[in-house]
């Protein structure tokens, strides 16, 4: 019942159906007892919920709609549940191939829910494992009920968001925050670090005023250090800020900050950064400031 990225399902404690493009990466989960299918139409064929979760847009549609697609193994009954961060467009095209089979469509975005207990990681990794995510869902509300146990292995909490679109759009906005923090808590390390300030000091402030975030007490030593391990990998949030400038270009708003931001995740894709974590964005600044 699942294709694609692997990362969210390590705990699934019930009868899991899997695909991924590189077969070696489902090893770990048919080793727990999952069943391997050899393309998306089968895993779709052969269960009742079908969950994808993509890289980007392209690998989303090519998977859902594409030669061996899971919509061709789709029919009335059945349930199409995306987990990938697409744009809203996409989203849309996904659901309307899907439902014309008959089956119904749900988007589900994922983010990590932030309790101050958590392990130094972000990203949505370790928060899977530990069934701490956060859904935003949107979609046909009789299959949110129909998976919401599926949900609650994985996850902490979970929003209904109504139509087909709100979901992705919610995701988007909420990781455009996201990508600009780090960019902006960046250049506070490596501006605290060239004016002789000790730069886990200047984590340990923040982490204590009004401007205190998790993401900044989780992934700020490891930064400091130059570690990047990676949670929530760097092309994915450039991905998401590129997918950001879309969505506000169409409604004609503004958003220089996240535009800036997105600039610097370029740059860090072009030094070789982008499977690394998205904090590896400090990166693309340590060249600028080279003398
Ligand atoms: N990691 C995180 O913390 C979070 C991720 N997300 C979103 O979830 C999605 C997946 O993230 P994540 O699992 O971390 O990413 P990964 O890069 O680890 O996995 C991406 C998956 O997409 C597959 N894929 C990529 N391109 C294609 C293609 N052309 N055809 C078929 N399969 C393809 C990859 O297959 P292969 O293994 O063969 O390369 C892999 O299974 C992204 O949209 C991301 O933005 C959302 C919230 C948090
Ligand atoms: O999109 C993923 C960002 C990391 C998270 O919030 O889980």
């Amino acid at each position: 019942m699942f294709i694609g990225g692997y990362r969210a399902v390590y705990k699934f404690k019930c009868d899991v159906t899997v695909w991924n493009r590189t077969k070696s990466k489902c090893d770990p989960l048919i080793s727990l007892g999952a069943t391997y299918k050899a393309s998306p139409e089968e895993v779709a064929a052969y269960c009742d919920v079908t969950i994808a979760m993509l890289a980007d847009p392209n690998s989303a549609v090519d998977i859902a709609c594409g030669k061996n697609g899971a919509a061709n193994g789709m029919g009335p009954g059945k349930g199409y549940v995306d987990v990938s961060t697409v744009d809203d467009g996409t989203s849309k095209l996904i659901c309307e191939r899907i439902k014309a089979t008959g089956a119904s469509f749900l988007e589900v975005l994922l983010f990590f829910f932030a309790s101050p207990s958590l392990a130094p990681v972000s990203g949505s990794k370790k928060p899977a494992e530990d069934g701490q995510l956060i859904f935003l869902t949107a979609g046909d509300q009789s299959l949110y009920e129909r998976v919401a146990p599926l949900l609650e292995i994985m996850g902490k909490s979970k929003f209904y968001l109504g139509d087909i679109g709100k979901g992705a759009t919610m995701k988007l906005v909420v990781n455009m925050v996201m990508g600009s923090m780090m960019a902006t808590f960046s250049e506070g390390l490596m501006l605290s670090e060239k004016v002789g300030l000790d730069p886990s000091v200047l984590v340990e402030v923040i982490s204590q005023g009004a401007i205190s975030a998790p993401m900044y007490r989780l992934k700020g030593p490891s930064m400091i250090q130059s570690q990047y391990p990676t949670a929530f990998p760097l092309k994915h949030q450039q991905k998401d800020l590129r997918l950001a400038l879309g969505l506000a270009e169409s409604v004609s708003q503004p958003i220089p900050i996240a535009a800036a931001a997105n600039e610097l995740y370029k740059v860090a894709k072009s030094q070789g950064l982008s499977d690394e974590d998205f904090s590896a964005v400090i990166e693309a600044l340590k060249s600028k400031t080279k003398e």
